[in-house]
């Protein structure tokens, strides 16, 4: 088994008296995938925030490549090659694909003034081949709002794409999208993988997809690491099963 890329070791996190996570630990090893389940409020979420920098840890710690992440700042961690992608799309409307794609290169967000002068050819031909590699090459010139959710899910992962990730923490990459679609996703997200060996770290509610996908799987409930193992053994194991039962 390849190295630990990313750690996970006793993280806590409480919302007033809301313990959103409760010394929780994971680690995925470098070239996986692997996914995180678990019920509706089990704590998934607050996890990817934690580990991102987006909110401070109350314990615990989250170590990438071996460096702690845990006092770091988004921006810091992200330039470490740890990125994540939201439940919700967070493209740019108002703007085509590829400015969109543009202004996802790094260094980007801090000139704007950078999308009115022009982009180098070498940005441009890493936004044009991203935009290839999901399927949205029609699409360079459409405006991102007017593009369907699926294809909106699928530019925010060409975004997420344009920083070279070394893993990116997907929150429900197919919830919304449509059956045709997703199978494309999942698709993208396995050659992503492959072909640029982005380690995944994957949320997802549609049993189908993750038992699919994963490598292994961790299990959330009511904020505890409840159950990990290979999907066969996750999809067997009755206390997920409680677990979901019980949040029905
Ligand atoms: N910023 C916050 N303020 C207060 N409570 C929060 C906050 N973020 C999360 N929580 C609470 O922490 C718990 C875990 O929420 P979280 O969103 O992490 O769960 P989740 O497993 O991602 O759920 P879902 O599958 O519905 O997205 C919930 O009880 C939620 O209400």
């Amino acid at each position: 088994m390849s190295r630990v890329l990313l750690d996970v070791s006793g993280v806590s996190k409480t919302f007033g008296g809301v313990v959103a996570n409760d010394r929780v630990s994971l680690s995925v090893p470098e070239g996986a995938i692997y996914g995180l389940i678990g019920p509706n409020g089990s704590g998934k979420t607050t996890l990817f925030n934690a580990i991102v920098g987006y909110h401070p840890l109350d314990a615990g710690s989250v170590r990438f490549d071996g460096a702690e992440l845990s006092r770091l700042r988004v921006g810091d961690i992200a330039r470490r090659g740890l990125l994540r992608t939201f439940q919700q799309t967070r493209v740019y409307v108002g703007m085509d694909c590829m400015a969109n794609m543009r202004i996802s290169a790094p260094g980007a967000r801090a000139g704007l003034r950078g999308l009115f002068r022009g982009f180098d050819p070498e940005t441009d031909d890493q936004a044009g081949e991203l935009l290839e590699f999901v399927g949205l090459q029609d699409k360079r010139h459409v405006r991102a709002g007017e593009l369907s959710f699926g294809q909106q899910k699928l530019l925010e992962f060409a975004m997420a794409l344009m920083n070279r990730p070394r893993m990116l923490l997907l929150d429900e990459p197919t919830a919304g999208i449509n059956p045709t679609l997703i199978n494309g996703l999942i698709d993208r997200l396995r050659r992503a993988n492959e072909t640029f060996g982005i380690t995944l770290l994957v949320i997802e509610h549609n049993m189908r997809v993750i038992m699919n996908l994963a490598d292994h799987i961790y299990c959330l409930a009511h904020g505890r690491m409840l159950a990990d193992g290979p999907p066969e053994a996750i999809r067997g194991d009755q206390r997920v099963i409680d677990a979901y039962l019980g949040a029905a």
